[in-house]
């Protein structure tokens, strides 16, 4: 295992999406040599498996077929990721440095995070890529695993660019973050960029671009900006989101955000998909332009959220942009992680 851990890549999209696509285009760049492949496909033939061994050549590929990821099989995902970490690696090649789950289309990411954050002695850094179709965009929001794995997604890429009139790649971050303003989008004309961008390592300090306002969500689909009222306590802050979680359970499909506490000068980022919190992480820079939570549910309102104990830590209201944006300009809060 390289020294500077592995980054774990949950590529999930809906069904059709241009998952596989997007992944056998990687898996044919001189940058995927350490890489490691584990294909879901829920109750199908292990096509996606044939197909990526195709362009992955001896890239240990597994394959889990005897269902879905996010419902059946938690415990073959983490046997499979531990005999992948443990294998010996080829003569002449470097330590793995990436596995990549391609999820199936309708899997739900919040379970597939929960198997992922019992393997801590990896460590792991975890992020959810998610594709969206520009010749479907937001259409397939009317099911609920779309907009759930578009919710749960650090990076949104933008797949089937050739498909599409240009003016729909150029919409498409717009289009985006009316679902999730938090992700990091990725919408370049250029396939290989784009490929190359799709999975950039995670050790690059992320973005937390915080979008412009969305226009028309999808109508299930709440977004709230909770801005602390005060000083906030951690333990507080721990209590709350522990509060919003039991409130909202499976509803709830993504915070993201910058908390400043009391108990140290430097913002906190927290993060959840579903209802699993990564351990929350201390940055680097110590005034950032905006903090306040960004809350992705589903049938929820902000007057639910702003009952959530303890009682007035946050004020809870329907997203909009923060006062730091002009819509054009948007404040991207460049973070480091603290090690
Ligand atoms: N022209 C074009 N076709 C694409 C692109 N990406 C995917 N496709 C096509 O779209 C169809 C579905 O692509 P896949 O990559 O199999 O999609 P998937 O998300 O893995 O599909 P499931 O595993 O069924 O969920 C296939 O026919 C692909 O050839 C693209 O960028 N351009």
């Amino acid at each position: 295992m390289s020294e500077d851990g592995l980054d774990f890549y949950v590529l999930t999209g809906f069904l059709g999406s241009g998952k596989t696509t997007l992944l056998r285009d990687f898996l044919e760049l001189p940058e995927a040599a350490d890489t490691a492949v584990i294909v879901n496909e829920a109750g199908e033939i292990g096509l996606d498996g044939v197909v990526l061994r195709e362009s992955g050549g001896e890239l240990p590929i597994a394959e889990l077929a005897n269902g879905c990821v996010c419902c059946q099989i938690g415990s073959d995902l983490a046997f499979t990721i531990d005999r992948l970490v443990m294998a010996p690696r080829p003569p002449g090649a470097g330590p793995l440095r990436r596995i990549i789950l391609e999820t199936s289309g309708l899997s739900m990411p919040g379970p597939v995070l929960r198997t992922l954050a019992t393997l801590a002695e990896h460590r792991m850094r975890v992020a959810v890529i998610g594709t969206f179709d520009l010749t479907r965009g937001s259409d397939v929001a009317e099911y609920e695993e779309a907009v759930a794995q578009w919710a749960a997604a650090h990076r949104i890429v933008t797949t089937k660019a050739d498909l599409a009139a240009p003016a729909t790649l150029t919409d498409a971050p717009s289009r985006i973050a009316d679902i999730n303003p938090v992700a990091e989008v990725v919408a370049i004309a250029d396939r290989t960029d784009a490929v190359r961008a799709a999975f950039a390592s995670l050790t690059v300090p992320p973005r937390l671009d915080i979008a412009s306002a969305p226009g028309a969500a999808h109508p299930r689909v709440v977004l709230c900006l909770a801005r602390p009222s005060g000083e906030v306590a951690y333990p507080d802050l721990a209590a709350w989101l522990d509060n919003v979680a039991g409130a909202l359970g499976e509803r709830l499909l993504r915070i993201k955000g910058l908390v400043q506490v009391t108990e140290s000068p430097r913002p906190l980022l927290i993060e959840c998909v579903g209802t699993t919190f990564s351990p929350p992480r201390v940055l680097r820079i110590e005034k950032p332009p905006f903090t306040g939570l960004v809350i992705i549910a589903r049938d929820a309102a902000a007057a639910e959220l702003a009952q959530v104990a303890p009682a007035g830590l946050f004020k809870v209201s329907p997203w909009k942009a923060p006062e730091a944006s002009n819509g054009t300009d948007r404040p991207a809060i460049k973070a480091e992680w603290v090690a």
